[in-house]
C-alpha cells in the first residue's frame, strides 16, 4: 500500500539535539503507525501521520473509538495490564500480531508502557503493516497442508493412501504387545472394469467414493482403512481376532451388496471379494499378513466373487 508521507527535514542546527518539532517530524515520517494512549482512561494522546491517514484524527476520542470498529468500550484484547510489572510500573515491551477491525489489515504491534509528560502512565504502540507477509504465510501454510494431504491421503476417496497405511500399521504393531492379534482385510471390488465400461469413468469414481463412505460408517476410529490402489481397499484391525475380522468383513460385503449406487440417473450395483488374515503381533510381518489376505481374496474371486474368504492354515 502506498501512502503520501511528509518528507523528513531535520533542523538546520545539526549539531544540537533534535527539538520537539524534529521529533514530531521523525514520527510523522515513519512508515508505521505510532500512537500513545492513557493506560487507564484510554484517551488517545497522540497519533502520528501514518495513523491519522489510516484511521482519522484523534479529536479527543478514546483509542478504541479511533482505531477499532463497532466497539462500545475498550478492546477485549487490550494488553495494557501485560505492559506493567508487579508493582504497576512500566515493564517489558510486548510484541504481537493483530488484524485491525477497521481496515482489516494485519499489524505487528510493539507495545510499551511509558510515563507520559504529565506523570500518568501511557501506552505507546508502534504498528507495522504486515498484511502482505501474512498473506504469503497463509498461502505457504495452505500449500504445505495440500502437500501433506497429497502425501498421506488418497485424493479421490480421502482415505489414507497405501504409504500412510503402512506407516500407521507399523506404528500400531510397534506399540501393541506381541501376543495381541492383528487382522487385515484386502477388499477388491468385483468386475470394476465392467462398471467403468458400462457407466463411464466418472461413475466408477463415484462408486469408489461411495464405497469409502460406506466402509467408514461401519468402522471404529482405531481401524486403519486405506485405498490400497485402483479398486482395492485394505483394512487393518489392531486387536481383532480372525473370527471377529471375518464377521466384520461379512458386514462390509453385505453393506456393499445392499447398496446400489445412484449416479446420474443410473443405478449401479457393486460387490466385493474380501480376504481376511490375522496373526499375533509378534509372530508375523505386515507384508506376510497382507500376502496371506491377498491369497484369500483371490480365492474369493475364484469361488465366484461377492464373498469373504479367510486365510487357511496352508496359506
Ligand atoms: N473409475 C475409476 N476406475 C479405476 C480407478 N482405478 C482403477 N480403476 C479401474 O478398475 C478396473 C480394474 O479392473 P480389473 O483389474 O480388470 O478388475 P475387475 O474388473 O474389478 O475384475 P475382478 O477384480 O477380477 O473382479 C480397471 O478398469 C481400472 O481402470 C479409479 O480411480 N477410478
Amino acid at each position: 500500500m502506498t501512502r503520501k508521507l511528509p518528507t523528513l527535514q531535520v533542523s538546520e542546527n545539526t549539531t544540537a539535539s533534535p527539538g520537539a518539532e524534529d521529533l514530531l517530524r521523525i514520527l510523522d515520517s515513519l512508515d508505521a503507525a505510532v500512537y500513545v494512549s492513557d493506560m487507564h482512561s484510554h484517551d488517545l494522546l497522540f497519533l502520528n501521520a501514518y495513523g491519522r491517514q489510516q484511521w482519522g484524527e484523534p479529536d479527543g476520542r478514546k483509542c478504541w473509538q479511533v482505531l477499532q470498529e463497532g466497539q462500545s468500550g475498550p478492546c477485549e484484547f487490550c494488553n495494557n495490564p501485560r505492559l506493567l510489572d508487579a508493582q504497576g510500573r512500566p515493564g517489558a515491551a510486548v510484541v504481537w500480531e493483530f488484524q485491525n477491525t477497521q481496515d482489516g489489515r494485519w499489524y505487528q504491534c510493539r507495545d510499551q508502557a511509558i510515563v507520559w509528560s504529565d506523570g500518568r502512565l501511557a501506552r505507546v504502540e508502534i504498528a507495522t503493516d504486515i498484511t502482505e507477509r501474512k498473506a504469503l504465510e497463509d498461502a505457504l501454510k495452505a500449500s504445505h497442508h495440500r502437500v501433506e494431504r497429497l502425501a498421506y491421503r488418497d485424493e479421490l476417496t480421502q482415505l489414507l493412501n497405501r504409504r500412510a497405511f503402512f506407516a500407521a500399521c507399523r506404528e500400531q504393531l510397534a506399540c501393541l504387545p506381541a501376543e495381541h492379534v492383528f487382522a487385515v482385510l484386502l477388499i477388491d471390488l468385483d468386475h470394476f472394469k465392467a462398471i467403468n465400461d458400462a457407466h463411464g469413468h466418472a461413475a466408477g469414481d463415484h462408486v469408489l467414493r461411495e464405497v469409502a463412505r460406506i466402509f467408514r460408517a461401519e468402522l471404529r476410529d482405531s481401524d486403519i482403512l486405506c485405498r490400497f490402489g485402483g479398486e482395492e481397499f485394505a483394512l487393518a484391525l489392531p486387536g481383532t481376532s480372525l473370527s471377529d475380522a471375518t464377521a466384520l468383513a461379512e458386514r462390509l460385503r453385505l453393506a456393499l451388496h445392499a447398496s446400489p449406487f445412484a449416479y446420474a440417473g443410473q443405478s449401479i450395483h457393486g460387490t466385493a471379494s474380501i480376504g481376511v488374515a490375522a496373526a499375533s503381533c509378534g509372530e508375523v510381518s505386515l507384508e506376510n499378513l497382507l500376502k496371506t489376505a491377498d491369497q484369500a481374496m483371490y480365492r474369493a474371486k475364484r469361488q465366484g466373487r461377492d464373498r469373504v474368504c479367510t486365510a487357511s492354515a496352508q496359506e
